[in-house]
């Protein structure tokens, strides 16, 4: 949770958001920085550079068009000198098929080791899984990250797709281009494709960690919501978009960025987050998971988790994303004659969970928070056998189920280990071990076993 202390800290910073999701943003940090009437004047306020940010083609239809203009101490050009090749090996792209010996099989990991050395965010994501090809605009990766140590004159930024992260332990600072987002672990926070940042770490202790979608394909969005109607799930108000915030630094600074899958350097002497006003729709914005307003069974049964769906990133086949970020937050159960926790399933889709706090429902123990799990492209899975005795033989009254918060990626395409993930030293070996105790009961006579 963020303490007294962060709040303040963020108040001192005038670290201030705009609610909306999707909306034509106009922010300035100084008065009359931001053009009227037209984006792009002979001479701007202040002596700043016009800029704009295309984060769709310039034609696209009008409902997926985002661009922004910013409006900044120098042009983007001059915040890239040469570059220089740089080496990050544990962050992987798509495609990338690692060799390792890993059996095929349902998979689940403790959480990442803390880190021995001093790590910044860049330097401390680890790569999963990985699936379709960062070079044709299709498919994801899923990254867990651990770090101790902030950006201060390192700055980054990603060609290869938009980054939705998941903070898991400690409160984080994410200075982009836009300004300022403060994210705590149950909120989550998107960087779009391009954009420039840094990450540094709020309130107390030392390790922070957490979660990365990096979705390479059309960007993430709000699902449709059918027959539920206009409200429900994620609320468009509940999105938040940073105010304008700006370094004016003459210092020597690195811009890092990540392109087709290698990272290259460059040393510039100045900030690259010089960005004093802007408008537009092509911005980065943080949500609040607790928001989230779960419709689900109120008579029997168990839905699909898709109505959970926070955000959707789609691809031109309907109902068939690229990857959806599901959520399963706090919510009562009150089905009646009904198996309440994730039935037993085989899915086209490819799985990967983690669990921010608490307890979820399909297992009883081995998944804890910053752990993962991954259920791939038609592998079995679904609860426990402890899981299972305990949902078929309890009492069907109305359960709050409390105190939780696991999610989830899943992607249309199969997620490919890496070499990383099949020798992280937090993986369970015995994981498949959870399902030995589910026993045969059927005798051949009719009744309820
Ligand atoms: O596998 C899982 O635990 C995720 C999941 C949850 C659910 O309620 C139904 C299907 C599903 O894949
Ligand atoms: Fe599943």
């Amino acid at each position: 949770m963020l303490d007294k202390t962060d709040k303040q800290v963020a108040a001192a910073a005038g670290v201030k958001y705009m609610p909306g999701f999707g909306n034509d943003f106009e922010t300035e940090a100084l008065p009359g920085a931001l053009p009227q009437g037209q984006n792009s004047p002979q001479k701007c306020n202040y002596g700043l550079y016009a800029e704009q940010l295309s984060g769709s083609p310039f034609t696209a239809p009008r409902g997926t068009n985002e661009r922004s203009w910013l409006y900044r101490i120098r042009p983007s050009v001059r915040h890239t000198k040469r570059f220089s090749a740089a080496s990050y090996p544990h962050w992987k792209t798509a495609p990338c098929i690692d060799d390792h010996s890993l059996a095929l099989g349902q998979l689940r990991w403790g959480p990442l080791p803390t880190p021995a050395e001093k790590l910044n965010f860049v330097q401390g994501i680890r790569t999963m899984t990985t699936a379709g090809d960062a070079m044709t605009q299709v498919g994801m990766a899923a990254h867990v990250y651990a770090f101790n140590a902030d950006m201060v004159d390192d700055y980054f930024f990603n060609a290869d797709g938009e980054l939705l992260i998941v903070p898991e332990v400690g409160s984080i600072r994410i200075f982009t281009e836009m300004g300022i987002i403060d994210v705590e672990p149950s909120e989550i926070c998107l960087i779009p494709r391009g954009m420039m940042f840094k990450v540094s770490r709020l309130g107390d202790g030392e390790l922070r960690r957490g979660y990365i979608c990096e979705n390479y394909g059309a960007k993430f969005t709000l699902p449709d919501r059918g027959p539920i109607g206009a409200n429900c799930l994620a609320n468009p108000r509940d999105f938040k978009t940073p105010t304008a915030s700006y370094e004016d630094k003459e210092t020597p600074c690195r811009v890092l960025v990540k392109w087709c899958g290698k990272f290259h350097v460059t040393e510039i002497g100045h900030s690259p987050l010089d960005v004093v006003a802007w408008h537009g729709n092509y911005a980065p914005f943080k949500y609040d998971l607790r928001t989230f307003s779960p419709v689900g069974a109120i008579l029997f049964d168990h839905p699909d988790p898709s109505i959970f769906t926070v955000l959707t990133a789609p691809t031109e086949e309907a109902g068939t994303a690229n990857v959806d970020f599901v959520i399963f937050p706090p919510r009562w159960l009150v089905a009646e004659h009904s198996f309440r926790p994730p039935w037993y399933h085989r899915n086209i889709m490819s799985e990967f969970m983690g669990l921010i706090y608490g307890q979820y429902d399909a297992k009883e123990e081995g998944f804890v928070p910053g752990g993962m799990s991954l259920h791939n492209m038609m592998l079995p899975h679904g609860p426990d056998a402890m899981g299972f005795e305990k949902a078929s033989n309890g009492e069907l009254k109305p359960v709050k189920l409390d105190h939780t918060m696991a999610f989830m990626f899943e992607t249309r395409y199969p997620q490919q280990l890496t070499k990383f993930a099949a020798e992280l030293e937090t993986l369970q070996e015995n994981y498949i071990d959870c399902w030995d105790g589910l026993e045969r009961k059927f005798d051949g006579t009719p009744g309820i076993k």
